[in-house]
């Protein structure tokens, strides 16, 4: 399609400075500062109430901030000929319910202009969706596919999704996410709310934490996965002393069960081995590191230990 693209200035794609937005007394985001630059998938999480459909209103143009900015390409979503650029999965799908999903992505098609039917088409293939059916009659997992045919019919620049796999199965949902990790390859920029770490550790290359309005954590996945817990199970032998891992460099929890001890070690696990390794070991289990451990700790609402 035909677009017209702002002089590439290094501004990335999307660009939230300072933004604050009240609603009476409450803040329901508090000056928040983030970008998505092109080729990057950014992950928002949070627990229920923390601000991430407000960020992504404000961003769309579709609540006003209360103060600071949400740029979207060098603009705002407010400017049509950028919006063109945009592709938008909100969290409330709302959609023409008397128009069948055939003719409701047509218009979406002629909206944006140079839109490829066969493209179209393999989206609504991929997903399984049945176009001839009324909007109306669509199950709410089906009117999620529209909605998300239409957001990716264009190949957008910049995506924008709130919750995008909620009430999907879990072979779409995958889908879903290849999808977005294909717009990403040609360079979009995404920035991807959900309630589920895992599916945002799957696939972000960079994750924020909203609490409160707050962002209170942002980094990428490697280094969190670096910080993250690993939970090991030690079996020995024999009967295990229950004071073997006092002391021991990074063990955050030791339980002791007959043979066995389970291990929770924060960071290197070197200590540890250098502990056991003589202590007629047999055997290491080791369990997937566990970021949820990290994430649970700032989802509470004093912050946990962090
Ligand atoms: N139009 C509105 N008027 C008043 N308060 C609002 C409005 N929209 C959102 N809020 C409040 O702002 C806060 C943030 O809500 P928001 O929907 O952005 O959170 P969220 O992180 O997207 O939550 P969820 O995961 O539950 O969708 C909440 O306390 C919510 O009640």
């Amino acid at each position: 399609m035909t677009t017209t693209r702002p002089v590439d200035d290094g501004t990335p794609p999307i660009d939230i400075r300072r933004l604050t937005k009240r609603f009476g007394p409450l803040t329901a985001v508090d000056t928040l500062d983030l970008t998505v630059g092109s080729g990057e998938i950014y992950g928002l999480l949070g627990p229920n109430g923390a601000g991430k459909s407000t960020t992504i209103r404000a961003l769309m143009g579709f609540v006003n901030a209360t103060s600071g900015t949400a740029g979207l390409l060098g603009g705002t979503a407010r400017d049509l000929r950028l919006r063109s650029r945009v592709g938008y999965v909100g969290g409330d799908v709302v959609l023409d319910r008397g128009l069948r999903a055939q003719h409701l992505l047509n218009w979406y098609a002629d909206l944006r202009g140079g839109v490829d039917p066969d493209a179209v088409d393999a989206l609504c293939r991929r997903l399984s969706l049945d176009t001839d059916r009324k909007i109306g009659e669509l199950s709410t997992g089906n009117r999620k596919k529209v909605a998300i045919v239409q957001a990716f019919m264009h190949r957008p620049d910049v995506l924008v999704l709130d919750e995008p796999t909620v009430g999907l199965d879990p072979l779409l949902q995958r889908e879903v996410l290849n999808l977005v990790r294909e717009r990403r390859a040609d360079g979009c920029a995404v920035l991807f709310s959900s309630h589920l770490l895992p599916e945002v550790e799957d696939i972000a290359d960079r994750v924020g934490i909203l609490r409160e309005g707050v962002l209170v954590r942002e980094d990428t996945i490697a280094s969190l996965r670096e910080e993250a817990r690993q939970r090991l199970e030690l079996r020995f032998s024999d009967d295990v002393a229950p004071d073997l891992l006092d002391g021991v460099d990074g063990v955050a929890s030791a339980e002791v069960d007959g043979h066995t001890v389970h291990v929770v070690v924060d960071g290197s696990v070197a200590p540890l081995l250098r502990r056991v390794a003589d202590r007629g070991v047999d055997r290491i289990v080791s369990h997937d590191e566990d970021l949820e451990d990290i994430f649970f700790d700032y989802y509470q609402a004093d912050g946990g230990a962090r």
